[in-house]
């Protein structure tokens, strides 16, 4: 049963969510109840159960789509391989800088190239703990750098539909802990679930970490970087830039000096309607989200205009599509608002002044340039980039693009294309504080000119290879003509159809106040939009890779509702406005990669980072030289700050849902601090023993402190001094007896033994004390001379293994016994549910939790969870100690952390014979595990598929297999 059980801090209250949850996990909890599962029963005061799997890469759900990029389509970067740190954070590694990660396959530096941090998984280690007031957070274990990668927010890609499912389903549960993070504008990763270490990252005003969207082999993953140095110990956060949906504010808890004291500072207040209320009053005002909790609605206010979103049309009830969908009402308020919304981000984008968060892509500007616009725009606010065309005159025939200038925490770059001339060039400035200011220095702009890569040509970006730019004007005219459209169907059936369920007055509200706005017509509406274009030329904003910050989030209906959310929408978009289509490579499952900009991510929602827009935009100089030109009208400058505060509601605004937050009283604290639901994972000893309230409190806070940490050196150092002084020993025992020295059988070790523990060495041991009686045959030692006596009289205190020669003393009978079912392979020990047999009950006992479908044995510091201690420890050994690679494969140099990973390596890798036979068929196999896996399939034991006819020999197979059928229904 692929389910997941684990003991971490619950954070839902009541039986009814732990069972939502076991139900999401497709887990029977009836039936483990009935059954006595371990866990299964749930009572009051034990809701740690929830189910959480450890995962370590994104597992897509459901329908969403996955990019998938040819290795010939990843841009290479141009770093010399010979570099001691190629491709490193300090290098100026064109990929690094754009925020792609290199593939080893296509970097010229190949596996020397170090900016691979996704794809390697190299987190500095960091560690779950219990915080004061806010559950579980993330520390680091060690000190870390500002910039440095410290994890990749991993969990389930879900799309928008799902996205709001899980939320309606979480609020239902009174489930206050969110874990989602927005993709893109059709995907949400959700760690709620599945994820990693990440998933318990607290929220901070002033956080250490920033996130940061890389695309990494044509996918787009979301990276935690060090805001600045970070001391062993301190716990890591990043600003959610949470959107609060509720009609309370969700109060935060960071601390922090400048804390704006709330999970986001715009919490918008919430309005509630059914679907009945809908048809009579939709949308109306001032209804509170505690009258009604299934559907959701805010009011968003963007520059004066009101939207109404509501969560309960979107998703579903867009699945069924109508034959014309202009004669659907709630389709057409859908599409109104979808148009609303993007002509707002077409315009907000446009507003878009430089971002300035260090360790942020700054921004990213198409500038065409040319000698007549630079007179023309006399109020422009000039933009000082390097050019590496030393001709003016060029210079002003060349049509010169910044791709974007990107801020890499100590560094600033511009890069720049030369179109005609096809090369690209990376311009480093130093260190400057806000971009303004720097580009009036002219002097400091240090060129470095890089020669052109035919990856980061004009075709690729033109279409959509990963370098894609922004929308060119075909895409925006063609992108306003549709919107012209819809707007003219708006005007006149519409209302018509649209009051008849009721909805007239809020539709009328939106057109009329956009009527206004836009001089009452939508061609005025149009026309202003074509202004608006023209008079930033053609400064657009590009979609991905340019999309920095990322937020906690669930999707908006309104996003929900655009027609280019659909794969064909946004397929046919871009056939009507001439940008190539997608290769079917990018199209997993139909849908194509991202067309506009994302509102929800493409910028940078903290306070700090709108401070420093203020800031900017007072800073931003006057143009001293022409070269190139990023244009703002004057207008955008002088109203810098209202449009930051615009662009500060809007990122704000973005679709962030979660729950109505929970009133926190005196009495829940209490209530939250006595249950046991921020208890940390307790192992199964700790679960299944009772004990009082006080005692599981207790335990739970040991738990808490004793989180292993395992010195890996110090580990390494005791097996290396036991395994020396057991040589020792052995040379010793030869040694004293230097007749046998050349038959080291076990016969002449015995006797030699014998005479060692005779001799006067024996003293050196620490086996033998002063005044200790030894038994001078199989070396114990006895403290009373009685003991040693009855132990002479026994025939035989020494036992030796017939098949091995291994020996055994009386003490160690029973292991004796035990040793010698290795060879005698009986397996008294039968599972009762399958074919396995074991020599040992502990063994029997540990598979037959595999049956039972839990993992009880948790790793305390990932929370990863196993069927088996010893897979379990092995894990917290490899992946928690630091251990490291120290056993290496002489052939080809490969590093293991274990010495049997080793062996397996050159059984199966290197070595040509096969050691291992099956005694029934002969077939030999390279390693025990294949040899294993071989002999199941001897088994008469077969386990069929109850949907389809495909019976498999083992069960995991079937398992498999059974989730494929899930899938596909
Ligand atoms: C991604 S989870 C973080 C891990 C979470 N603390 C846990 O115990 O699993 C996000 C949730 O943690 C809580 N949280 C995180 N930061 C917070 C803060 N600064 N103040 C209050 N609650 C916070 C909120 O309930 C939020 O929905």
């Amino acid at each position: 049963m692929d389910v997941y059980l684990l003991t971490i801090y619950a954070t839902l209250e009541q039986e009814e969510a732990i069972r939502e949850l076991f139900h999401r996990m497709n887990w029977d909890f009836k039936k483990k109840e009935d059954d006595g599962g371990i866990r299964g029963r749930i009572t009051d005061t034990d809701i740690y159960a929830v189910p959480y799997k450890f995962i370590s890469s994104n597992v897509p759900v459901g329908n969403v789509y996955i990019k998938r990029t040819s290795i010939a389509q990843l841009p290479s970067c141009e770093c010399n391989p010979s570099a001691e740190n190629p491709c490193s954070f300090e290098s100026s590694c064109y990929n690094r800088l754009m925020w792609y990660e290199c593939n080893s396959a296509t970097c010229p530096s190949g596996k020397k190239c170090q900016n691979q941090n996704f794809q390697k998984k190299e987190y500095p280690p960091q560690e779950p703990f219990q915080t004061v007031n806010r559950g579980l957070g993330l520390r680091t274990l060690v000190d870390i750098k500002r910039g440095q990668f410290v994890n990749e927010y991993v969990g389930e890609i879900i799309d928008n539909e799902l996205c709001l499912e899980r939320i309606s389903q979480a609020q239902q549960n009174k489930c206050t802990n969110f874990y989602m993070l927005a993709l893109d504008k059709y995907r949400v990763i959700d760690a709620r679930f599945k994820g990693n270490l990440s998933r318990f990252i607290n929220h901070s005003c002033d956080p250490n970490l920033v996130t940061q969207k890389w695309h990494v082999n044509g996918e787009d993953r979301i990276g935690l970087f060090a805001l600045k140095d970070i001391q062993a110990g301190s716990e890591l956060t990043f600003n959610y830039n949470f959107d609060c949906l509720g009609n309370e504010k969700i109060p935060c808890k960071c601390r922090a000096v400048d804390c704006s004291g709330y999970l986001g500072d715009q919490p918008k207040p919430l309005r509630v309607s059914t679907a009945k209320k809908q048809s009579s009053a939709p949308f109306a005002a001032g209804q509170n989200a505690s009258m009604q909790k299934n559907t959701v609605s805010y009011d968003e206010e963007e520059e004066g205009q009101e939207e109404a979103i509501d969560l309960s049309s979107s998703g579903k009830s867009q699945q069924t599509q109508p034959t014309d969908p202009w004669e659907v009402p709630e389709i057409l308020v859908n599409i109104t608002k979808s148009a609303l919304k993007t002509l707002s981000n077409l315009r907000s984008n446009n507003n878009k002044t430089p971002a300035q968060t260090v360790g942020e892509r700054v921004h990213e500007r198409e500038v065409t340039q040319s000698a007549e616009n630079q007179n023309e725009e006399k109020n422009d606010i000039s933009l000082m980039g390097s050019s590496q065309n030393a001709d003016p005159s060029a210079d002003e025939r060349c049509q010169k693009t910044i791709v974007h200038v990107t801020r890499s925490f100590e560094k600033t770059f511009v890069v720049t294309r030369e179109r005609e001339r096809d090369t690209t060039s990376v311009t480093e400035i130093e260190s400057p504080e806000t971009t303004g200011v720097l580009l009036t220095e002219p002097s400091q702009v240090n060129s470095t000119p890089v020669p052109g890569s035919s990856k980061l040509s004009d075709s690729s970006l033109a279409t959509d290879s990963p370098m894609k730019p922004g929308k060119s004007p075909q895409q925006v005219s063609a992108l306003e003509s549709e919107i012209l459209q819809w707007f003219a169907k708006l005007h006149t059936p519409t209302l018509e159809a649209a009051s008849q369920v009721g909805i007239s007055e809020e539709l009328s509200n939106l057109i009329e106040s956009h009527r206004s706005q836009a001089k009452s017509t939508p061609e005025a509406l149009l026309e202003k939009f074509k202004t608006l274009a023209n008079t930033t030329g053609n400064v657009l904003v590009q979609s991905h890779p340019f999309q920095p910050v990322v937020q906690f989030t669930a999707l908006s209906t309104e996003e929900d509702a655009h027609p280019y959310d659909t794969p064909e929408s946004c397929i046919g978009a871009m056939e009507t406005c001439g940008e190539t289509q997608p290769d079917e490579t990018d199209l997993y499952k139909g849908i194509a990669p991202s067309y506009f900009s994302d509102s929800s991510s493409d910028s940078s929602n903290n306070s700090k980072s709108a401070s420093l827009n203020e800031e900017n935009q007072e800073n931003i100089p006057q143009p001293l030289s022409p070269t190139v030109k990023v244009k703002f009208t004057k207008t955008k400058a002088v109203k810098g700050k209202a449009s930051n505060q615009i662009n500060r509601k809007r990122k704000t605004s973005t679709p962030i849902k979660c729950s109505p937050a929970r009133k926190i009283t005196r009495k829940s604290l209490d209530k939250s601090v006595s249950s046991p639901k921020h208890s940390v994972p307790l192992s199964r000893k700790q679960i299944t023993t009772g004990g009082d309230e006080k005692g599981k409190k207790r335990k739970i806070q040991l738990a808490v402190r004793k989180v292993p940490k395992i010195s890996s050196s110090k580990l390494m150092a005791s097996r290396k001094s036991k395994m020396e002084a057991g040589k020792k020993l052995k040379t010793n025992i030869l040694s004293s007896d230097k007749d046998s020295k050349e038959n080291t059988s076990s016969e002449t070790l015995v006797q030699a033994l014998m005479n060692y523990s005779q001799s006067e060495n024996k003293v050196t041991t620490t086996r033998y004390r002063e005044g200790d009686y030894a038994c001078s045959l199989c070396g114990l030692r006895f403290k009373t001379e009685k003991r040693y006596q009855k132990h002479k009289q026994l025939d035989k205190c020494l036992y030796e293994c017939p098949y091995c020669y291994k020996v055994y003393n009386v003490s160690n009978y029973t292991n004796y016994k035990a040793h010698l079912r290795v060879h005698e392979n009986n397996k008294p020990f039968k599972c009762d549910q399958c074919p396995k047999a074991f020599n040992w009950e502990a063994d029997l006992k540990n598979h037959k939790i595999i049956h039972t479908g839990l993992r009880p044995y948790v790793c305390k510091v990932c929370l990863k969870c196993f069927t088996n201690p010893h897979y379990m420890k092995t894990h917290i050994l490899n992946m928690h100690t630091g251990r490291p690679k120290a056993y290496l494969c002489d052939i080809c140099g490969t590093g293991f952390k274990l010495k049997g990973n080793l062996l397996d390596h050159v059984r199966t890798v290197h070595a040509t014979f096969r050691a291992f036979p099956c005694k029934q068929c002969g077939k030999a196999f390279k390693s025990k595990s294949h040899l294993i896996k071989h002999v199941s399939r001897h088994q008469p034991v077969t386990f069929p598929c109850g949907q389809c006819n495909k019976v498999f020999v083992e069960e995991k197979f079937l398992e498999k297999h059974k989730k494929k059928h899930k899938k596909a229904n």
